[in-house]
């Protein structure tokens, strides 16, 4: 397995533009503590450092350390506020006998980072700081006051494969997203489609409610203002979705591609990057029809929702309806969750009504 060098990009870094939105207080040097354990993490990787949570999903040291150090940042620079923080790790398999090893090898680079770093002038935190750390994360959201809603790593799968992830930060108010930061440090600045390898990779998108979206380089361009695709014809549309086809029927959404009357096959990539670049107009559509029974949860949406929406995309479910981040950490919806601009929306939903019920054992 390789994993490149982007993957060592500093995560907080990537988050510090949004931040200054909001006017919270997060120097850069700070920022630059996630560098490290990210490299350290990679190495990890190599040695296969990765496990299996109970739903049988993939986690690694680089999803718990980016949790740790973004909960302990966040905390720290946000102290006179109420931190309440909704995010996908816990600490359940960590405290478990078979989780210690795991444990002390997070602990061990969180506390290289920090003390290489120098911005916390901290004592070294012990595992029970770590699982707390993590435990941050645990808040229930909802739809009173501020939540954070984090995604560690999104696209763990595709990290883990060398390709695709994103490290996704949203903010809720009042149960409505108004900040989100998605960093796709793989993904091509000029487009998802590029072929050239000597591309340069490493994008930073961030929405605010009613600012729009912007793009950056993420080493640190002038941000660009992003709109999604303006095409009226599906004929020139292409569309987005999991590569995993575990984690969105593939059969379901060429049914609808082809009475859409879409030409171009499908781009598959993992984790939110696919929001990113839909927000940029790389592609038109994004379709997600998770398996039956499986529920969405906020941190896998949040960010990218907010990066689109701003960019003049709509979000909704398979049925037209909006979605409703303050039910607390789980989305509830109908079927699935389709993405496109507000022009090819209303044949997109006929062409999607028209799919599941004719193909409803796709799901
Ligand atoms: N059976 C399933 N159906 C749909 N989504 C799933 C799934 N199992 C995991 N996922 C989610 O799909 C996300 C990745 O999405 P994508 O397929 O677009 O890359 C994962 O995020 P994490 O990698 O953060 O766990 C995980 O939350
Ligand atoms: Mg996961
Ligand atoms: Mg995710
Ligand atoms: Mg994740």
């Amino acid at each position: 397995m390789i994993i490149n060098k982007e993957h060592t990009r500093s995560l907080l870094d990537l988050l510090q533009k949004p931040l200054s939105v909001i006017l919270v207080n997060i120097n850069t040097t700070t920022l630059g503590i996630l560098d490290i354990i990210l490299y350290k993490v990679q190495k990890a990787l190599l040695q296969s450092d990765v496990h299996s949570k109970s739903d049988k999903s993939p986690v690694t040291v680089a999803d718990y350390g980016s949790q740790v150090l973004v909960s302990f940042a966040l905390e720290k620079e946000l102290p006179a506020m109420a931190f309440s923080l909704v995010a996908e790790e816990d600490s359940g398999d960590l405290r478990k006998e078979e989780g210690k090893e795991t444990l002390q090898r997070i602990t061990e680079l969180v506390n290289d980072t920090l003390a290489s770093d120098g911005t916390y002038d901290v004592s070294p935190l012990t595992e029970e700081n770590v699982l707390r750390a993590i435990d941050n994360g645990k808040s229930e959201g909802g739809s009173h006051g501020r939540h954070w809603v984090l995604d560690p790593i999104d696209g763990t799968k595709g990290f883990v494969r060398g390709d695709q992830y994103a490290i996704a930060l949203g903010l809720l108010d009042e149960g409505k997203v108004v900040l989100g930061v998605l960093a796709c440090p793989n993904l091509p600045l000029g487009s998802v489609n590029s072929k050239d390898p000597n591309d340069k990779v490493g994008c930073l998108f961030s929405a605010q409610i009613g600012g729009g979206t912007y793009m950056q380089s993420l080493d640190g361009s002038a941000p660009v203002k992003v709109h999604v695709s303006a095409t009226e014809n599906p004929e020139e549309a292409s569309f987005f979705e999991s590569y995993e086809a575990a984690h969105s029927s593939h059969d379901l959404s060429s049914s609808i591609a082809k009475k859409l009357g879409v030409k171009a096959p499908p781009v598959r990539i993992d984790s939110q990057a696919k929001y990113g670049a839909l927000s940029r107009g790389d592609g038109a559509i994004y379709l997600r029809f998770p398996h039956k029974g499986y529920r969405e949860k906020i941190w896998d949406h949040a960010a990218g929702y907010s990066v689109v929406t701003e960019a003049g995309g709509v979000v909704s479910d398979a049925g037209g309806n909006p979605l409703d981040f303050s039910k607390g950490r789980y989305l509830d919806l109908d079927t699935g969750i389709i993405v496109t601009n507000q022009k090819l929306m209303p044949s997109l939903l006929k062409a999607v009504k028209e799919s599941l019920s004719e193909n409803a054992s796709a799901l």
